[in-house]
């Protein structure tokens, strides 16, 4: 199975991507399950990657039914170091409009039934997560944007993405309370993600591709799926276009990022006290510290 340094991760409307050559399926199983889908491992313009479609090439897990850690571990197990998550997101601000993309650096966690870290079981660890993107990799993702030239698009580098549980779209009086944050985009998949990758010590970023006004625009409607899904087929093409670009610029720089130390100060526990099973059990995360 070919080592691959560069992960993706296509959310609602990028279920896979065209453009990979030499695809190969593979189905890992990991100590916290199987991930939402098999991994597809191929050539973009010449570059492995892996691609995960993050809630299955059918779209049939809810935000609160993917398989997070499941999903980083595989990735982490393959080799990758770097994550980009392609995610359909609302925008909170009149100036962020659909069909635009925003590179967030920041996150705000309004999820509450989901399990985001690896540790436990006898190992205790706390990574820094102040800045919660790899800002080397979120500019590789900027530039590439910029790069690709899109017709309508404007790119807005940085910005807060607000994560909620889900499945129902926000309220009007929780779309104006996260506005009064100063918060620019909401989703409902990218904590997790960013939380374990740091944990499992891999670079993340977003391209978040903007496909509505979630619902507190007074002269735009409500956010629904069917919305959501027509600014997400105009903006497939470009999603793949950008993430190309973006893999090119990253297999080229391949920058150092201080997600790849994550763990280097964060356990707290002494490896020796640590259960044997839960070492055995993060093998692929703990392996450079053991
Ligand atoms: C289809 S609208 C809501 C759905 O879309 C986003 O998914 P993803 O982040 O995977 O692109 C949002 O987070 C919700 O899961
Ligand atoms: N308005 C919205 N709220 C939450 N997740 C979304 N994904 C796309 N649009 C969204």
């Amino acid at each position: 199975m070919a080592e691959t340094k560069i992960g993706i991760i296509g959310g609602s409307g990028l279920y896979k991507m065209d453009a990979l050559k030499e695809v190969e399926e593979v189905q890992i199983d990991t100590p916290f399950g199987l991930p939402s889908d098999a991994l597809i491992l191929g050539k973009l313009d010449g570059t492995q990657v892996t691609f995960l479609a993050r809630h299955g090439r059918n779209h049939t897990l809810l935000p609160t039914e993917l398989p997070f850690r499941a999903n980083i571990y595989a990735m982490k197990k393959l080799g990758v170091d770097y994550i980009i998550s392609a995610s359909a997101v609302g925008s909170l601000k009149e100036e962020v409009k659909p069909l635009d993309m925003v590179v967030p650096d920041q996150f705000i966690d309004r999820t509450r039934n989901r399990v985001s870290t690896f540790f436990g079981e006898g190992i205790v660890a706390h990574i820094t997560f102040g800045d919660p993107v790899c800002q080397h990799l979120a500019k590789i993702v900027s530039d590439s944007i910029t790069a690709s030239n899109l017709a309508d698009v404007t790119l807005h580098s940085g910005g807060t993405y607000v994560c909620m549980e889900g499945p129902a779209f926000s309220t009007k009086a929780e779309s104006n309370l996260y506005r009064s944050w100063g918060a620019t985009v909401i989703g409902m998949t990218n904590l997790q993600e960013a939380k374990l990758a740091r944990e499992a010590e891999i670079a993340y970023a977003t391209m978040a591709l903007v496909t509505d006004y979630d619902c507190w625009h007074p002269d735009h409607d409500s956010v629904t799926v069917e919305m959501v899904v027509a600014n997400l087929q105009r903006n497939a093409v470009n999603a793949q276009k950008v993430i190309t670009e973006a893999v090119r610029r990253l297999s080229e720089e391949a920058p150092i990022s201080e997600a790849h130390s994550a763990l280097k100060y964060a356990i707290l526990t002494s490896l020796d006290k640590v259960p044997d099973a839960t070492k055995q059990k993060l093998e692929v995360i703990l392996k450079k510290y053991v």
